[in-house]
Parts: C-alpha cells; structure tokens; sequence
C-alpha cells in the first residue's frame, strides 16, 4: 500500500484531478524519496480558478469585514487544531526540524488572526470641498482577485502571511505554492471549506512557476500579485504583470550583514549569529548572509562561534534533538558546494564544514555541514551572492565606515543586524545602512505588526503590519453634492 499520497487541485471549494494528467513528485530532502504526488496544473485551469475567484469576489467584498474575519479566526483555530499533522508534512517536504515546523504552524495561525485584527480598521478620508455643499470620501476597497506566489522555506506561514490580509479585505485569493513543498499549503484548502469559507474564495493550484505561475500573473483577472521568492523570479513577474499594470508585492533575495563592533556584548552577538544563520538550514530572507567583526574582537568572537559552530548537530529533522536539517533539494546543495569551491579559489580558508557531512544517515538527502569562511575579502563572490544556506563568510574590520562601506555595497537591501551599546553607533547605522530591516542586539524574525520591506533587489511593496495590509486595498475617491 503506497503511503504516497496524492493531491489534487482546489478550485472553487472542490478537489480536481488536472486535465493534464501529469503529476510532480515532492522529495524528501532527508532521503531522497517520494513523499506525495502533486498535480501539474494547466494553463487552462488557471483561467477558470481566476473565474470562480472573481465571481467569489462579488459577494465575499459585500460580507461585512468583520464576517470575513469571524471565519479566518475559524480557519486559525483549526490550523492551530492540526498543527502536528501539518507540521509533519513541513518537515517529510522541507526537510525543516519539527520543532520548527510546529512553530510554522503557530506563526501561519498568527500571521492570520493578526489580519483579522484589521477587519475593524479599514479607515478612509472625509474631506470638505472648496465648492460648497460639497464634500469628498476617500474609501479603501478590495482589489478584486489576488495571485499569491509563495517560496518554499516557510510555505504555509509565507501563505498565510498573504491570504489573511487579502481576504479581510474583502478579496479573493489564488495560492500558488512552490513546486518544492506544497503539500502542507494544500490542507489549507480542506480546512477552508471546514470552517464554512465560501467556494472560490481560496483556491490552491500547484504547477511550474514558468506555467502556472506566468498564466496566473499575466491574466487581467488578477487583479494584484503577491510573490515570495527569489529576485530573479521577482522581475520577471513585475514583467509579466507590467502589461495590466497590475500591482505587484514582492518579497525577494538578500545578503543580510550581520555586524558587531567592538563595544558590543560578544556572547549575546554569538549567539544571535549562530542562529541567525544556521536556523532552518540557513534558509530564512533575513538570515545572516556575511559577518563582519570589529577587528579588537575578532580571535574572542571567534574562538566561542566556531566551538558552537561545530557544536551544531546536523541529522534526522524529525527527532527533537536534531539542531539542523538538510538542504530543500539536490540544486540548493549543489548551490552550497559551488559557492565553498570559488571562495576557496578565490583566496577563502574553510574555518568549519565545507562539505557533506560523513555517515551512513547522510549518505541520501541533500546534507551540507554548518560552514565558516575565513580570510574573507569583500570583493568575493561569496559577500556578494546570496547563499540561502548554511554558509558564513566573516571578515573583519576598523572603522564606522569602513563597515557601512563594506554593509551597504550590496545589490540587496531587505535586513541587516547590529550589535552595539554605542546609542551614537545604533543611529547613526539607522541613517546610513541601506536596509529596509535593521534587527539591533538581536538576531533576525520579523513581527507580525511591523514591516517587512526590502531595499534594492530585495523586494518592493513590502509586506505585514498596517502597511502591508494597505497594500491588497486599492482607494476609491468620491465626490458628493448635494443641494444647499
Ligand atoms: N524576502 C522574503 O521574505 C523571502 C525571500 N525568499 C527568497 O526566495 C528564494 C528561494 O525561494 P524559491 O522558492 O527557490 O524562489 P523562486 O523564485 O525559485 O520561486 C518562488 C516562487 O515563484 C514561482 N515562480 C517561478 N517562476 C515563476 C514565473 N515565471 N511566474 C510566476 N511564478 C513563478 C515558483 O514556482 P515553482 O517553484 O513551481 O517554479 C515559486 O512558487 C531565495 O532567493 C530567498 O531569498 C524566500 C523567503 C522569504
Ligand atoms: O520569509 C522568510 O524567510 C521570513 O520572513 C520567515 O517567513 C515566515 C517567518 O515568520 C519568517 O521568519
């Protein structure tokens, strides 16, 4: 009996078997098999759930936002409900620790009740005219049906970050998850209709990006796109819906600097480099992409970051102890031992790892060992090119500008870390480092109410908190006469 089990497409409230009848196997990152079978959907497909959504959107904008609220708190509840079952599936397609992937649970489950939050603070404008009797109403509306495209290192938060804010208010949405780990995203769809959310107003297609996806954002159906991903892909949606106009958030590529100056308390700034690397496989937007270290605290720092460094128990993600999983799939690991090879090329010392770790567990997967660079220079490729991985290159430095020299030569601008006492340093890096996200004393992880913007090639839009929510209402302004 195959424990593989098969997925379908979610379209307007049902299962759908694509007319394709081609499926796309999702791989365990730990071993390399099979753990389900998804369907690769078609074009044609695309444009129907584009339909049912606009057609859902008609009468799910007329529902008082509260309403649309008091059933996305039904949907976080039972997220919340199953949050091993789907915690499971995030770590059998991620490759994810499972302490981790509960904590994905809880944070889609956040991400949304946070949005609900809004349905009551959807505020416009009543403005006096200069002609009399006269007076002029700027409403926020819903854009209509919203495409959001979402990555795979946190797949169901990276969903749930879009569909809450989209659908309180008052649109639709089509997900289409990454073709590396949708399963999780898909149980979405049973429990929508759980929870008595109408047919249409979330849908679930899975396919290619260059398919499914470029049908999806070049459809004027779609009336905005939300996308998480790499910067590469980003452009080429802004592309692609460039020829509606259509608005587009996108939330992409970093290379965040992590920088700790000679004041700074160095076991707290090891600490949260260690983390803000190696956690989830070094595969977070904001992780620590290149450290740069005062040098009058360089050999302390080191001596304590490369012993937890290697320190760090690499193996099963299923099992509690575990502190770091595999690579998503065999091009990411590829990614990771291409980048080790040209920084040892380019003049690079392998401090730690640098390679498959040994042992029969990691003989399948895609295993890659915790990884410090040392004798680093900033014009290496590996200072500049985002690894997404478990790989650290550190290189030291003198001064205040030498390191925001160093900080802001980056093509990227989305997070950057800071570890100082010096409230003269911590503003001054306010006013010159050119990052949307500056973390202070801490490691990286964004709050729900803040907002997640990115620099440069790291976005553009931003998303989460009040900000992010404005982004999925279009304004609609209203003049009003009436006789004196
Ligand atoms: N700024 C942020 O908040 C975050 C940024 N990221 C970035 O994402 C990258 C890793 O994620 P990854 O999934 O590999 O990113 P990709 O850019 O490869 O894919 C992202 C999504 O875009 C889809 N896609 C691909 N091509 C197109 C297209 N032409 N039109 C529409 N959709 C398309 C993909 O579908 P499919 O996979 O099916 O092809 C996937 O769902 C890293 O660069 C990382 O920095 C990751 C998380 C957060
Ligand atoms: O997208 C990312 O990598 C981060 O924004 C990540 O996604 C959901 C978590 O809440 C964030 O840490």
């Amino acid at each position: 009996m195959s424990t593989i089990k098969d997925y379908q497409l979610f379209i307007n409230g049902e299962w759908r078997t694509s007319t394709s009848g081609e499926t796309i196997d999702i791989i365990s990152p730990s071993n390399g098999e099979v753990v389900a079978r998804v369907q690769n959907g078609t074009a044609e497909e695309a444009i129907e759930t584009l339909k049912h959504a606009d057609k859902a959107q008609k009468e799910w904008k007329k529902l008082p936002a509260r309403t649309r609220a008091d059933l996305l708190y039904k949907l976080a509840d039972e997220i919340d409900a199953n949050t091993e079952h789907l915690a499971q599936l995030l770590t059998k397609e991620q490759g994810k620790l499972l302490k981790v992937a509960r904590f994905e649970v809880a944070v889609t489950a956040s991400f949304i009740r946070y949005a609900c939050e809004g349905a009551r603070r959807i505020e416009g404008d009543i403005i006096p005219s200069d002609n009399p009797n006269e007076q002029i109403w700027i409403q926020k509306v819903p854009r209509g049906v919203v495409v959001a495209i979402t990555a795979w290192n946190f797949p169901l938060a990276l969903a749930g970050r879009k569909l809450g804010p989209a659908l309180v208010a008052g649109n639709t949405i089509v997900i289409k998850p990454t073709s590396e780990t949708p399963i999780a995203t898909l149980e979405l769809g049973n429990l929508a209709n759980k929870v008595g959310i109408p047919a249409g107003v979330i849908n679930i297609l899975t396919g290619p990006g260059r398919a499914m996806g470029n049908a999806l954002v070049e459809s004027p159906l779609c009336k905005m796109v939300t996308m998480t991903g790499s910067t590469p892909v980003g452009q080429q949606i802004a592309r692609n819906a460039a020829q509606n106009l259509t608005h587009v958030q996108l939330e992409l590529g970093g290379k965040a600097p992590f920088i700790v100056f000679e004041d700074a308390d160095i076991d707290a700034a090891v600490d949260a480099a260690l983390h803000s690397r190696f956690d989830n496989c070094g595969q977070v937007c904001t992780c620590n992409e290149r450290m740069y270290l005062h040098e009058g605290i360089y050999d302390a720092f080191m001596e304590k970051f490369i012993a937890k460094t290697k320190a760090i128990k690499v193996g099963d993600p299923m099992l509690e102890n575990t502190d770091m999983g595999p690579k998503v799939n065999a091009a990411e690991l590829k990614h990771m031992e291409h980048l080790v090879a040209v920084s040892i090329k380019e003049g690079a010392t392998v401090a730690t790892g640098g390679k498959r770790p040994e042992g029969a567990e990691f003989e399948k997967g895609f295993w890659f060992e915790p990884t410090v660079l040392t004798n680093v220079t900033q014009d290496m490729t590996i200072v500049h090119e985002e690894s997404f991985g478990p790989i650290l290159p550190v290189l030291k430095f003198k001064t205040f500008e030498e390191v925001i020299g160093y900080a802001n030569d980056c093509e990227y601008g989305l997070a950057a870390m800071v570890f100082t006492n010096d409230m003269n340093t911590i503003m001054k890096c306010n006013d010159e480092l050119e990052y949307g996200e500056i973390y202070v004393n801490r490691g990286h992880g964004e709050q729900h109410q803040g907002f997640h913007n990115g620099y440069k090639l790291s976005g553009s839009g931003g998303e989460d908190g009040k900000y992010g929510f404005e982004q999925y209402m279009e304004k609609k302004t209203f003049y009003v006469r009436h006789k004196a």
